[in-house]
């Protein structure tokens, strides 16, 4: 398409008008870019995504280039998250030749031509844990991560042959694991419908630290509306699963989807981990306890890069202290030689490898392995994940 600067001066201007809305909410993004739609009906398909694309770049920046205007930002955020773009072409002219190189040299050409630090994209990288490949995680942010589902074993195939049919793009991680383009819809297509869950795939890889026998009893500490649960069940059909959360309205959700997948068959209550558990548990211990605590969420930013920007330092210490709050309390129903399985979508070690060593010190606790789900070489989240024994 041509170029036209007036309607790139009005993308630009609308961009703006979406930020200083924006400005000091803590909410996230996505849902006040929904509001914001809804409140300017005048704003097309074709322009509402336009707009979602010129913010989310602009995220994914953190807080590199921070002194610069905000019109310079958004054309280095172009830059290095899209291949074309209006706006350098009208803003940054003298880097528009370079657009459609790969990222990291995109990445090294502007370290060399404008001072870029890739460190600066986020602020906290030095919380980030050693055992994470730095450059590659920080330069993965300016990727949108792809969308991933499981599939049920038994409608894998005549899921893929649908796809195929209705040409949609897909790549096979393995039989039951699928990507797609970030944007892919399979919610209209009926015929899907109850056949795959939506769910990241390092978050699909967390099964392999879960070995259970049937006719044990496990206990989803903070079950959500049941990622892991679901993908638990489908390994271990035979446990007697407690689901519990501490909010009540994503449990509902819980049950929505268990009944969707036809699973009748567990317990659930609604437990705050930062109470006495007692009260609802009693004496109650369990073959094995999976742990998904509430973290900072920093391994999936790349989904909700606004919190490169938003995220405060205190926070990271609250989560720290939040998770060996309720880990200590999860530890007393976990049988003697039972797993506790602890995860988070963290990648501060503040929040992971500090957490498994006060389980270790202070809990009573072995470590049997611990590892980063490395998405971002996947274009996936990247997660955290131990499997501990009750000594
Ligand atoms: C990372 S999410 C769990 C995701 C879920 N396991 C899945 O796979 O979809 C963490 C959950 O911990 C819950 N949570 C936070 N504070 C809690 C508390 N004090 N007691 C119990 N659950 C809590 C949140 O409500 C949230 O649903």
């Amino acid at each position: 398409m041509e170029i036209s600067e007036k309607r790139t001066h009005f993308q630009v201007r609308t961009f703006e008008r979406i930020l200083a809305g924006y400005a000091g909410l803590r909410v996230p993004f996505a849902r006040y870019l929904t509001q914001f739609f809804k409140e300017n009906k005048q704003m097309g398909s074709k322009d509402r995504r336009n707009a979602s694309r010129l913010c989310y770049n602009y995220f994914r920046l953190g807080h590199a280039f921070d002194g610069a205007t905000l019109v310079e930002r958004l054309a280095m955020a172009e830059y290095l998250c899209e291949s074309q773009s209006d706006i350098v072409y009208i803003y940054k002219p003298e880097l528009y030749d370079t657009m459609s190189l790969p990222l990291v040299e995109k990445i090294a050409y502007l370290k060399e031509h404008a001072d870029f630090q890739l460190s600066a994209v986020n602020i906290f990288a030095e919380e980030i844990s050693p055992s994470i490949a730095l450059d590659a995680y920080l330069t993965n942010q300016f990727q949108q991560p792809d969308l991933f589902i499981r599939l049920k074993k038994s409608s894998a195939s005549r899921v893929k042959a649908y796809l195929k049919a209705e040409d949609i793009t897909f790549h096979e991680i393995d039989a039951y694991t699928l990507a797609f383009k970030n944007g892919t819809s399979l919610q209209a297509h009926k015929p899907l419908e109850g056949l795959f869950e939506v769910q990241d795939l390092s978050s699909q890889q967390t099964i392999s630290f879960m070995q259970a026998s049937p006719r044990e009893n496990w206990w989803d500490a903070c079950a959500a509306s049941g990622g892991k649960a679901l993908l638990f069940l489908d390994h271990f059909p035979q446990v007697n699963l407690l689901v519990s959360d501490v909010r009540m309205s994503i449990l509902k959700n819980l049950d929505e989807r268990f009944a969707n997948a036809g699973i009748r068959n567990y317990r659930k209550r609604i437990i705050d981990l930062l109470a006495d558990t007692s009260e609802v548990l009693g004496a109650e211990q369990f073959d094995g306890v999976i742990l998904d605590a509430p973290c900072s969420g920093s391994g999936t930013w790349g989904r909700t890069p606004e919190q490169l920007s938003i995220f405060r330092k205190e926070q990271l210490t609250e989560f720290a202290t939040l998770q060996k709050n309720i880990v200590t309390n999860v530890a007393k129903h976990v049988k003697k030689g039972a797993p506790l399985i602890y995860i988070t979508c963290s990648v501060f070690a503040k929040e992971n490898e500090e957490v498994v060593a006060y389980i270790e010190e202070e809990l009573g606790f072995t470590r049997e392995k611990m590892s980063y789900l490395a998405g971002y070489k996947q274009q996936a989240d990247t997660m955290f994940i131990a499997r501990l024994i009750k000594k």
